[in-house]
């Protein structure tokens, strides 16, 4: 016995949106014809036409940092011109790919590739290494891919039991060169190298770099034909389409990174072209407006039922918390809306984790499902398994949408719980690329309506900045310090205990 009707009358029956072959479905979240209307004026009211084609123009609409945001340029592989501030920035980009590709083809030989890099320098190449590892069709190079991002020693000692050092190209991946975590790990590699009895030459030859910061990576001692240069126009979190994609040309060849870059240029010219009415990334942001709007949702969740995409909701954490997870508007306005809380894990397992919380919870918290329509390999067992996937991926969203009445308080299902089903016909690189473009798009979409600008992050500096003068106060076996003008009374007691 469900709490309502299965059919939602109000609901519009095109609910419907396709592009680029991912379909979005948002049935559940129950936003009749009139209120789609209302958010569609809203959309037009902030201008979501314009400020696409400002970012896509090249404008700075980064305007506390005066940048652009020009990632979609580093997907543009028909190479059409893209200016920025009167230099079309495509035959830099073109000559970055054309050395790309060169380098796939040198790599022979090579066992273990240490990738350093945190942040954006980390999520992207991560995710796209995870998901695209067993996609048929994709050929891998079989190079162990470490991905060494945290300072935490626990990390690089467990890469560094298992590469052959003679046989490792180390990538130093940072837009900035001055990641503290990053430049550690580096010279910690740097140091195992040359403990493991690798000549000079050896060294030299075997570290690259992935910079917007050239100086600072050759005054680190990176040759400069083994530095690969990005542009301070890119957002670390926007970054996966530079160079710093490196991992995926090398690891799975250069027309599989190019297939990626080719998803995601396929779902750039949908987000500048389409109507608002039949664009996937504004509908998904005027769906999450809508619900907080009507139900002041704080957190939502993005459950991809694809083990391939376990990685997919750390880079969406950043993409969306580091982009629109500010108090402030353009303006210096305190904002209406920003970012709600983004977590999100793998569906089945999610069921048995939080799932509790999303169905009898009190607080009401919009999930995008993500599934893939095509299993991964043909298999019978693989298919019956896939199945099963699906199936619990499309009740989860139809339990949380109609909820369940009972007479034991207890089991009472409250439903109305709000849901989007993005389904990708398969799970390859063109489609991974147009995926994550769609929720890069979104973000900017959602950067849009709450009038936040999207591709500054003043807000991860602070802690930085703390950090140091409390790293230089923890010396074991020192005397107990007093709290000062850095530390406070709570910290200096922490610290003394550490210190003890
Ligand atoms: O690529 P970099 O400069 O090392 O920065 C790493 C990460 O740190 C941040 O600057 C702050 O988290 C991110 O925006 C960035 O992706």
């Amino acid at each position: 016995m469900t709490s309502r009707p299965l059919q939602n009358p109000d609901n519009p029956t095109n609910s419907t949106f396709t592009a680029v072959d991912v379909v979005l479905d948002t049935a559940y979240q129950h936003i009749d014809a009139a209120e789609w209307k209302k958010l569609f004026s809203v959309a037009k009211k902030s201008k979501v036409k314009e400020f696409i084609a400002d970012m896509f123009a090249g404008k700075h609409i980064n305007f506390s940092e005066d940048r652009p945001a020009l990632h979609s340029a580093l997907r543009n592989l028909p190479k059409s011109p893209v200016f920025l501030d009167g230099i079309d920035v495509m035959p830099a980009i073109a000559d970055v790919w054309r050395r790309i590709d060169a380098l796939c083809n040198k790599w022979v030989g090579v066992t273990d590739v240490i990738h350093i890099g945190i942040g954006g320098s980390d999520f992207g190449p991560r995710l796209a290494i995870e998901a695209l590892a067993h996609v048929p069709g994709i050929e891998s190079r079989g190079m162990r891919m470490h991905f060494l991002a945290n300072i935490d020693t626990a990390e690089l000692a467990r890469i560094l039991d298992r590469a052959q050092p003679n046989s490792t190209r180390v990538i130093i991946v940072s837009k900035s060169f001055t990641t503290l975590e990053t430049t550690m790990n580096a010279k910690a590699v740097v140091n195992w190298l040359k403990d493991n009895d690798c000549t000079k030459g050896q060294i030299t030859n075997s570290l690259f770099a992935v910079t917007a910061n050239v100086p600072a990576a050759k005054e680190f001692g990176i040759e400069e034909d083994n530095i690969y240069p990005f542009w301070d126009w890119v957002g670390g979190r926007y970054s996966v389409w530079s160079a710093v994609g490196l991992p995926i040309a090398l690891q799975y060849g250069f027309k599989t990174f190019e297939e990626f870059l080719a998803g995601a240029h396929a779902m750039d010219l949908h987000f500048k072209n389409a109507p608002l009415e039949e664009n996937l990334p504004v509908i998904m942001a005027l769906a999450l407006l809508h619900q907080q709007q009507k139900q002041g949702i704080t957190a939502y969740a993005a459950i991809p039922y694809a083990d391939a995409l376990d990685a997919f909701p750390k880079w969406l954490q950043q993409l969306d918390m580091e982009s629109n997870g500010k108090s402030v508007d353009r303006n210096g306005k305190p904002v209406k809306y920003s970012s709600p809380v983004v977590f999100g894990s793998t569906g089945s397992n999610a069921q048995h984790s939080y799932f509790q919380l999303l169905h009898q919870g009190p607080d009401i918290i919009p999930i995008d499902f993500i599934a893939v329509r095509k299993p991964m390999s043909e298999r019978p067992e693989a298919i019956a398994h896939h199945r099963i996937l699906l199936a619990n991926c499309l009740a989860q969203a139809q339990a949380l949408a109609h909820g369940k009445t009972a007479d034991n308080p207890n089991h009472v299902y409250p439903g109305n719980r709000p849901s989007n089903l993005l389904l990708l016909p398969e799970l390859n690189a063109f489609y991974l690329g147009a995926l994550l473009a769609l929720y890069e798009n979104r973000a900017a979409t959602l950067g849009a309506l709450w009038n936040i600008n999207s591709f500054d992050q003043p807000g991860v500096e602070y802690g930085k900045v703390l950090a140091k003068p409390i790293e230089k106060a923890l010396v074991s076996g020192s005397d107990p310090i007093q709290a000062n003008d850095d530390i406070d009374a709570v910290t200096a007691a922490r610290i003394n205990l550490l210190n003890s």
